[in-house]
């Protein structure tokens, strides 16, 4: 198997970073020294807001810098450093021909007569042109050059890279079957082996037919309280914060706020990793982490026999997924002693008010599943739900501490729609602006900015035939970021999604935005995971101001499966004077208002409800 893939291979040194600053402390000293750029900013701010004027200021010269770096690599493609010359006997006739001005219809004859088929552009990938940068930037430069489908070769190994909503749209939904998960299946195999993220065929079909009933609607709206625990146990942590005038690293804060989550969604148990390190919490870390370095590694030295034996690091992993095994295990022996004295009846909405879990679902259903596959389910939707709603958290907080207006109306949404409460489920149908500023944040930070495939048939792509075995990366940052699809195309606008419009989702954006994949494969947890981000936003935003900490090193990505920061994103919070309220602490029940009807909710649903019959259609 070779799993590495040299493209990915640039920011390994920087994810080492990031997965390193999430066993950092999570709060840092306050900087005092300095008084660099962040400092006048925060010098300048006001009642918890940058000023406007500094604002501006830090954005021009992000943008000039931007401008400046995207020019530089413009100039480096369009002087031909990364173009592959076509050889052989058509091209260079055909070179001729142009050269003497004949007509370029007189060549598509003379091609299609030779057999020469329409070649797909090609590029050639250079290591040192984009060290230092998240992969799917410099495709992003890419394929403004050489347009929506192009092949781009690293030595011995070339990808086809897809930036086309149409095309894109062919390979996830009218001919997905074509398609299976290539090289991820390979590097994801050590941990989540035939889950339903890696599986293809058959394997996947059953799973996912057993999987997604389990997050019918009343089991997601069942999560709403678990999501405002968790968010409450974050908010204490910062409140904490603010009182001792620490800054505190909110990335890793994220990691840890959604772990607690899916461990008590998913398998019913609580990591507490928000107040505590133990083995278990630094078992899923391990793992991840090294999930992400087999992405991005030259070699896949986990391959060699006796390295395998005697690498510390590869020693460490493997602990790592015993004790995690083990932990599941257990976690499976003591949901089938519950399911076993329990006498519920089974039906389509089931759900055990105490463990309202996934896996309580599936040996509720009498799912008939060896334990391994029942552990690889587990583990992918416990990565799956967990470094997905960690990113977009992350990078809507970096994305609202530049835009204060953004800020202030989110936050006049939460105080006049929540109040002094927990978030319901009918909060979140009046939670409109919030939800599209997620809806914006998964436009300009897709999680994961990739999406990746392998032909398993011929095929044509956007008018050119491909062979069975191409690796195909859509890029969905490119479809998200398309200056001809969006007007101000990097700019975080939620306004550009209409409060009365309907959410927005793969299938009304025509594939040009896809923040769940799309097709029979699309995410399964789009529902849990948007009522998730909703409710955490809204919780955090209603108590506290956020702003990037002075001194703090500028926010810039690196890429594992979801899009990082390289060395945190460090931020001053503040208690916010309005509402002078704290709210009571008092839960949302698991009660569950089968009258949810909201054209959000509901369209958030639907999206699910299409993928699922296009499922069973396959
Ligand atoms: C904001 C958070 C999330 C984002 C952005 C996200 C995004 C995605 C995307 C883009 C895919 C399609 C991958 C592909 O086509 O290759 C996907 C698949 C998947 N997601 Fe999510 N996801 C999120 C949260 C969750 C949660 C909370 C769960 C579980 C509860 C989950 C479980 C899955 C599973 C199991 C698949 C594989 C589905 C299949 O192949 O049939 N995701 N996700």
């Amino acid at each position: 198997m070779a799993a590495s893939v040299p493209l990915l291979q640039f920011p390994t040194h920087s994810l080492h970073k990031t997965t390193l600053s999430r066993f950092r402390p999570t709060t840092s000293p306050k900087f005092n020294g300095n008084y660099g750029y962040c400092c006048t900013i925060r010098c300048n701010s006001s009642n918890g807001r940058e000023p406007e004027s500094v604002n501006e200021g830090v954005k021009t010269v992000e943008k000039l810098l931007e401008e400046k770096r995207r020019a530089e690599l413009s100039a480096r493609i369009a002087s031909g450093e990364f173009t592959v010359e076509q050889t052989g006997f058509p091209s260079l006739v055909k070179k001729g021909l142009s050269k003497l001005g004949v007509p370029k219809e007189f060549f598509e004859f003379f091609s299609q007569w030779l057999g020469d088929y329409p070649r797909i552009p090609e590029a050639k990938g250079s290591i040192s042109a984009v060290r230092n940068e998240a992969f799917f930037i410099p495709l992003y430069e890419l394929f403004l050059t050489y347009g929506g489908i192009f092949r781009l070769t690293f030595g011995p190994k070339s990808f086809l890279i897809v930036s086309d909503p149409s095309i894109a749209k062919h390979i996830l939904k009218d001919n997905s079957k074509a398609y299976s998960k290539g090289i991820l299946a390979e590097i994801l195999d050590f941990v989540m082996g035939k889950g339903l993220i890696p599986a293809d065929g058959e394997i996947w079909r059953v799973r996912r037919r057993a999987i997604v009933p389990a997050l019918h609607q009343k089991y997601v709206a069942a999560m709403i309280g678990l999501f405002g625990q968790a968010t409450d146990r974050l908010c204490k942590k910062l409140d904490a914060a603010a009182s001792d005038g620490e800054d505190v690293e909110m990335e890793s804060l994220f990691s840890r706020l959604t772990l607690d989550i899916i461990g008590k969604a998913v398998f019913n148990y609580d990591f507490d990793s928000l107040t505590v390190d133990t083995g278990i919490v630094e078992a899923v870390y391990t793992v991840l982490r090294e999930a992400e370095d087999r992405s991005v590694a030259p070699i896949p030295v986990w391959e060699i026999p006796i390295w395998k034996d005697i690498s510390p690091k590869l020693k460490k992993v493997n602990a790592a997924l015993k004790l995690i095994n083990d932990t599941l295990d257990d976690l499976i022996a003591l949901c089938k002693r519950m399911v076993d004295e329990e006498e519920l009846q089974f039906h389509e909405e089931y759900m055990n008010e105490k463990d309202p879990s996934i896996l309580h679902f599936l040996l509720a259903s009498g799912d008939e599943v060896s334990s391994k596959q029942l552990r690889d389910d587990l583990m992918t939707m416990l990565i799956a739900g967990h470094e997905t709603s960690a990113a977009v958290l992350t990078w809507t907080f970096y994305l609202l501490s530049k835009e204060p207006s953004v800020m202030a109306k989110l936050q006049d949404e939460v105080d006049s729609v929540l109040g002094d409460r927990f978030p319901t489920i009918e909060d979140l149908k009046k939670l409109r602006y919030t939800t599209r500023v997620i809806n914006e944040s998964l436009r300009l930070y897709p999680q994961p900015p990739v999406l990746i495939r392998r032909s398993i048939d011929e095929d044509v792509l956007g008018g050119y035939p491909i062979k069975r075995g191409e690796d195909i990366f859509i890029s969905v940052w490119n479809l998200h970021r398309c200056p001809n699809r969006w007007e101000e195309a990097d700019k975080f606008n939620p306004e550009r999604w209409p409060l009365d419009g309907p959410n927005p989702n793969e299938t009304n954006q025509n594939y040009s935005y896809l923040p769940f994949g799309g097709g029979p494969r699309k995410c399964v947890g789009d529902m849990f995971a948007t009522f998730e981000n909703v409710v955490a936003v809204a919780m955090l935003v209603r108590r506290f101001d956020f702003q990037m900490a002075l001194g703090a090193p500028p926010v810039k990505m690196t890429t594992g499966a979801t899009i990082h920061t390289t060395e945190g994103l460090n931020m001053t919070v503040t208690r916010r004077t309005r509402p002078p309220v704290m709210p009571k602490l008092e839960m949302a029940t698991l009660e569950v208002d089968s009258s949810v009807n909201s054209s959000d909710v509901n369209s958030v649903s639907n999206q699910r409800a299409e993928a699922e019959a296009s499922t069973v259609r396959s």
